[in-house]
């Protein structure tokens, strides 16, 4: 095999619950997360002895070490003890910033084509491990499946069969303002909100379960971080709340700044898409894609 090319996926957080802040730093939190269709695309080969190589057209993409691919490849060679170097081509989709956890899906399946290249030297668990090191979200992106994640993000369980097969497919509209929000900064404002901004967590078991038994997504849809992240960014609120207005179902997903809606219909579709432009503008960030 020479080279591997995989479809990176975005996610979005259909629930996310945070709990408050662990001894290590860390938020507790329970999420049910989707991979959707939209994402990038990874193409890796292995590349020349002493160093990895990533080109991606997209100049905001961090280079070097600070990309979490060449830190997934880092990772991959010294778990596995083989002295290989990879070149990576990265066609860069999904806006970073987001609450997609595009760098976090790079990392993943960059670590999945990387060990395929290598006849598969490390097993599921070893790999979850590894990815769990480069970053809380990272886990989920090596399943490419709708699951519940506990811990910091890094425990995952799987849907009911009944409930994963009723989310595939379904049409997804993603949004996102002319601004990103950093992951740590968000998490940084609920801390400084203090309690009042977490959730314990049987309410967000509860709220699964209610999701399950009756399997309306109105049940479902919750962000911790929708009021503080609101509260600065009133473009996200303002727009959000007309949204509901119109009876529409829709959430920020993540951290943000990306939020999503979920259309019943073409004209609920036609509806969303006419309020995010009023709103944001005729030239903003607006994508149809499904869930996977
Ligand atoms: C908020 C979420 C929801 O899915 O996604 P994004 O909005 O980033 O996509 C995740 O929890 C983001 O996970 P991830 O992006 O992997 O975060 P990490 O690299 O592990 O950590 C980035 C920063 O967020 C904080 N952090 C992250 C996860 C967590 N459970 N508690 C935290 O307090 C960390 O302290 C760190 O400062
Ligand atoms: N391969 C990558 N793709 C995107 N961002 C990356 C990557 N590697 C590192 N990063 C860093 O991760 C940050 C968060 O990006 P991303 O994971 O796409 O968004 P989010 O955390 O909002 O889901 C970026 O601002 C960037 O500095």
């Amino acid at each position: 095999m020479n080279s591997v090319t995989l479809h990176s996926p975005a996610k979005i957080n259909l629930m996310l619950s945070v709990h408050g802040r662990r001894n290590d730093g860390f938020h507790g939190l329970t999420s049910l997360v989707v991979p959707i269709a939209f994402g990038d695309t990874l193409q890796v080969a292995i590349g020349e002895a002493g160093q990895d190589r990533l080109s991606c057209r997209d100049v905001s993409v961090p280079r070097g070490g600070q990309n979490l691919i060449i830190q997934a490849a880092a990772a991959l060679r010294a778990a596995s003890g083989r002295n290989v170097y990879f070149d990576i081509e990265l066609n860069k989709q999904i806006p970073m910033g987001a609450g997609l956890g595009g760098g976090s899906s790079n990392a993943s399946v960059a670590l999945i084509a990387m060990n395929q290249l290598l006849d598969s030297p490390l097993c599921l668990d070893e790999l979850s491990a590894l990815a769990a090191r480069l970053g809380s979200d990272c886990p989920f992106f090596l399943h490419s499946q709708p699951m519940v994640m506990t811990g910091r993000g890094e425990a995952l369980t799987g849907l009911p069969g009944a409930v994963s097969q009723q989310l595939r497919g379904r049409t997804v509209l993603l949004f996102r303002p002319h601004f990103g929000i950093q992951t740590a900064w968000a998490y940084g404002k609920l801390v400084k909100a203090g309690g009042g901004s977490y959730e314990a967590e049987p309410l967000a078991t509860q709220r699964l379960q209610q999701f399950y038994d009756s399997g309306r997504i109105d049940n479902l849809l919750y962000n911790s971080f929708e009021r503080s992240v609101g509260s600065k960014y009133l473009a996200i609120a303002c727009l959000l709340e007309e949204l509901r207005c119109n009876g529409i179902a829709c959430l920020m997903s993540g951290s943000g700044s990306c939020c999503f809606a979920l259309p019943r219909n073409q004209v609920e579709q036609a509806l969303i898409e006419e309020i995010c432009q009023n709103a944001w503008g005729s030239d903003t960030f607006f994508i149809e894609t499904s869930i996977l």
